[in-house]
């Protein structure tokens, strides 16, 4: 295997060469700087103590939570024997002190504590029951299938940090697969993105709740063709019917207009889910990472806080309307977001821009408002 070093935020690390990030034998993709970014903040913000990157690849993502946090024992797991080897070897790199060799097991001890794995992730989290403060799983596609171990190894009031590249399915491009893998019906058009995160998070709760665990939503988001969650667990049947109380359905009528319930079942036909209603945001996290991305610049010094900005100040309320996909169901023209969202204000409603489409926006105005601003811009 042929490597390069590359460098991202405080880590220096190798990664194979390769024409395109899929055929390297080691998986690594500069685009999920982003990712690795808002994760570093999230857990600097959180202060956890013992933290698991269980779907390694690299290395990077548990390196660079070993040297920009608190963090004192982190380990490193990837069951393909390559992404082991180079696991370590970037270890090495990164962090000074004699290695101890095990089988498929290596662990450095310094200021921190490093355990490089080279495991099934399942067969690590069930044997290391109720361990970490911290459980990062950032799987190829839907991370279901390491759900229930993750919250066996997480501790009961610890946090999940959870990606999903499978946006075709949260968002119906594949039905089929989405009732099979969350148990959901998924919706198509201007809301699948948002109605995709809110599906797999209803599923992390949904799965949370069979252990008496509830969820408080840190951070959900949507981004280049990923969704990726916070959640810290609260202990407790009260605290995980709490939590199943904000799952539900959502309606879309043919005119754009949708509509929403809390239930456990849903009393309308055509119902899209069952899906998270609760919020997606704890907003003073999401102000701490701010202020944390803009007083510390990370890999993406530019992108993370313009992109943690967007998200601090979105209204965090279910569902938003899309101006181009209303526009265009009723005949109208495309008119600038900005105009429609000022119109809104101006009315005496919330609204502001949302991370989940550059063209729409969030707001408590009802449907009618919405279409009038949009008319009264022709
Ligand atoms: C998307 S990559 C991880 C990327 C990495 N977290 C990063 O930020 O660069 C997913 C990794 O999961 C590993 N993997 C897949 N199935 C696994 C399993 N059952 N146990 C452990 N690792 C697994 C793959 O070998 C791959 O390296």
């Amino acid at each position: 295997m042929k490597l390069v070093e590359v460098h991202e935020s405080l880590v220096g690390i190798l990664v194979p060469k390769a024409e395109r990030i899929y055929d390297a034998p080691v998986f690594y993709n500069p685009v999920m700087a982003l990712n690795r970014d808002i994760s570093v903040l999230a857990l600097k913000v959180l202060g956890s103590k013992r933290v698991l990157d269980a779907l390694s690849a690299t290395g990077i993502r548990g390196i660079r939570y070993a040297l920009e946090t608190s963090a004192e024992e982190v380990w490193l797991n990837d069951i393909n024997p390559d992404a082991f080897r180079l696991i370590v070897e970037n270890l090495k790199l990164n962090f000074s002190g004699e290695p101890e060799f095990r089988e498929k097991k290596v662990v450095l001890r310094g200021d921190k504590t490093l355990v490089a794995m080279n495991a099934d992730a399942n067969r690590l989290m069930n044997e290391q029951f109720r361990y970490f403060d911290f459980v990062d799983l950032d799987p190829f596609g839907s991370p279901m299938e390491f759900l229930d171990s993750a919250l066996r190894a997480v501790k009961r009031r610890g946090v999940l940090a959870i990606t999903a590249t499978d946006t075709g399915v949260l968002c119906g491009a594949y039905r089929n697969a989405c009732l099979r893998k969350y148990l959901a019906e998924p919706i198509r058009g201007e809301l699948c993105h948002e109605a995709g995160l809110r599906i797999l998070t209803g599923t992390l709760v949904r799965y949370a709740a069979k252990y008496d665990l509830g969820v408080e939503v840190l951070l959900a988001y949507y981004r280049d063709h990923y969704f990726r969650t916070f959640l810290r667990l609260r202990s407790g049947a009260k605290k995980a019917d709490e939590s199943m109380k904000q799952l539900g359905y959502l309606y879309q009528e043919p005119s754009g207009r949708f509509d929403y319930e809390r239930a456990f079942l849903p009393s309308k036909v055509k119902a899209y889910g069952p899906l998270w209603l609760g919020p997606l945001k704890s907003q003073e996290f999401v102000e701490e990472l701010y202020k944390l991305s803009r007083d510390s610049p990370l890999g993406n010094a530019k992108k993370t806080p313009e992109f943690l900005g967007l998200l601090r100040d979105e209204l965090d309320i279910p569902f938003h309307y899309d101006t181009h996909a209303l526009t265009r169901r009723h005949g109208l023209e495309v008119r600038k977001l900005a105009g429609v969202i000022e119109i809104l204000r101006e009315k005496g409603y919330k609204a502001t821009r949302t991370h989940f489409s550059p063209t729409a926006l969030k707001t408590d105005a009802p449907f009618e408002e919405v279409l009038e601003a949009l008319r009264e811009l022709q």
